[in-house]
């Protein structure tokens, strides 16, 4: 059975006037990752929401890890939440709360042990590269950064289902380099990854699973699929529309104007415009629309090589030495250097994520325990209400597996030399730091 499964789902705002999801199907298997993609109010929050249960189905049946979601009250949303890690595309950060304290808070909610937290917070913080900011705040950090902590927080339980509503949209090319790479590691634990997204260069570059919605229904789904948004303008109706009124007002105009006055040149210019073939007024357009989203602008294009040719994040990636041991075939070591300096601690052969477990994700709806019992880092800062509240705003996944669990995860393929582009990206980025 699917981990996640929609069955004729519908969801109709109460002041909306189109459905935003409209009989929608969709199953997702346990580790799957998925781009959710679309023009902009073609669904993708509204599907997010409502695996997160923060929306409700008008109509039909939500699965997730056997759990009815009609059948969920609202009282049993948090615990139910706890297998969902959430990630926003503004990071939603506490900006009283130190990067540690962010992480460490999303298990104090759930009441696990002092020493549980002690071991898991510093792990997943190497996992997304930020040893060495634990005190810093929020807003001392970086945008990717900052993503990067909200990341190890919708993490560091193990969620079986990751959710990511634009988590790149707000960053630099390099920067959403990185967050992908975070995510795909995570993704390659077992959890599942559903990921709604405008940014075709990362879709076309992951090749992952690609369902596309437009108009709240889906309109593709395919296994390794790729994004080009200009398929369904999203602007196309604005556009229709911004023609008519200019094609009205030029009628307007040629009828006030005085005959074999200026109106006979307007009236040329509109009726050349209308004599034009559309696929030729078109073309301006498309060729400006295809320009942005295609990356040919320079705005992505360029540090958006495939993915696994680049591999540029994480500091202490020693490309350098990995080539030269690759090229003598005596297997990379990476330095002491690569694991103790700040920044990520990966090394190239373990690059995915060292600390990480690969065992099977808890179960759903385990009891939580008092939220006293966990005060960790700041109990002073740790009220049950702000944390009940949290727990609800900032879905966390279950509780904790016990840091023996731990286990080594699979290899990650080995990285490549980098491309000029993104070579560049990576030093500039070292540089910053
Ligand atoms: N709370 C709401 N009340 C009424 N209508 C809503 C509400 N939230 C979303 N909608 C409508 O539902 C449709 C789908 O919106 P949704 O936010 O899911 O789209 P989206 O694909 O995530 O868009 P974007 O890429 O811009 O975030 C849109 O027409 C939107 O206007």
């Amino acid at each position: 059975m699917a981990l996640i499964s929609l069955s004729q789902v519908s969801k109709i705002y109460p002041r909306g006037t189109r459905p935003a999801l409209d009989t929608v199907d969709l199953n997702i298997e346990r580790g799957d990752f998925v781009f959710l993609v679309g023009a902009s109010g073609s669904g993708k929050t509204t599907l997010l929401s409502l695996l997160l249960r923060e929306e409700e189905a008008t109509d039909g049946e939500i699965r997730v890890a056997g759990n009815d979601l009609r059948r969920i009250s609202d009282r049993q949303v948090p615990q139910y939440r706890r297998s969902i890690g959430f990630v926003f595309q503004d990071y939603k950060l506490l900006n009283n709360k130190t990067v540690w304290q962010n992480v460490a808070f999303a298990l104090e909610v759930l009441g696990t042990r002092r020493s549980a937290i002690k071991s898991l917070v510093p792990k997943v913080l190497a996992t997304v590269g930020l040893t060495g900011k634990e005190r810093n705040y929020p807003h001392e950090l970086s945008g990717g950064e900052q993503q990067r902590v909200a990341i190890a927080r919708a993490y560091v339980n193990h969620p079986q289902i990751l959710l990511a509503d634009e988590p790149t949209g707000n960053l630099d090319p390099t920067t959403s380099l990185g967050i992908m790479e975070v995510l795909d590691a995570i993704n390659r634990t077992g959890t599942t990854i559903v990921m709604a997204t405008h940014n075709e260069e990362i879709v076309n570059s992951m090749r992952k699973r690609v369902v596309e919605l437009h108009n709240g229904k889906i309109v593709r789904d395919e296994a390794h699929g790729s994004y080009d948004s200009a398929l369904y303008f999203p602007d196309s109706q604005v556009e229709a529309n911004a023609v008519k009124v200019m094609e009205s007002e030029r009628s307007e105009a040629i009828e006030a104007a005085p005959a074999g006055g200026i109106a006979e040149n307007v009236e040329g210019d509109a009726a050349a415009a209308v004599s034009q073939p559309d696929y030729e007024r078109d073309e301006g357009i498309a060729r400006l629309a295809n320009s942005m989203h295609s990356g040919r602008t320079g705005r992505y294009g360029e540090a958006f090589a495939p993915l696994e040719d680049t591999l540029t994040w994480g500091k202490g990636l020693k490309l350098d030495e990995y080539q030269r041991a690759q090229e003598s075939g005596s297997g990379f070591a990476p330095s002491v250097e690569t694991t103790t300096t700040e920044g990520t601690g990966l090394s190239v052969p373990d690059v995915a994520v060292p600390e990480m477990t690969a065992s099977e994700p808890p179960a759903l709806a385990e009891p939580v325990e008092s939220v006293e019992s966990a005060g960790v880092s700041d109990p002073d800062e740790t009220d049950a209400s702000t944390a009940q509240q949290s727990a609800s705003a900032e879905p966390v996944g279950p509780a904790a597996p016990p840091a023996s669990a731990a286990v080594p995860l699979p290899p990650a393929p080995p990285a490549p030399p980098m491309p000029p582009a993104a070579a560049r990206s990576a030093q500039n980025e070292e540089q910053q730091s």
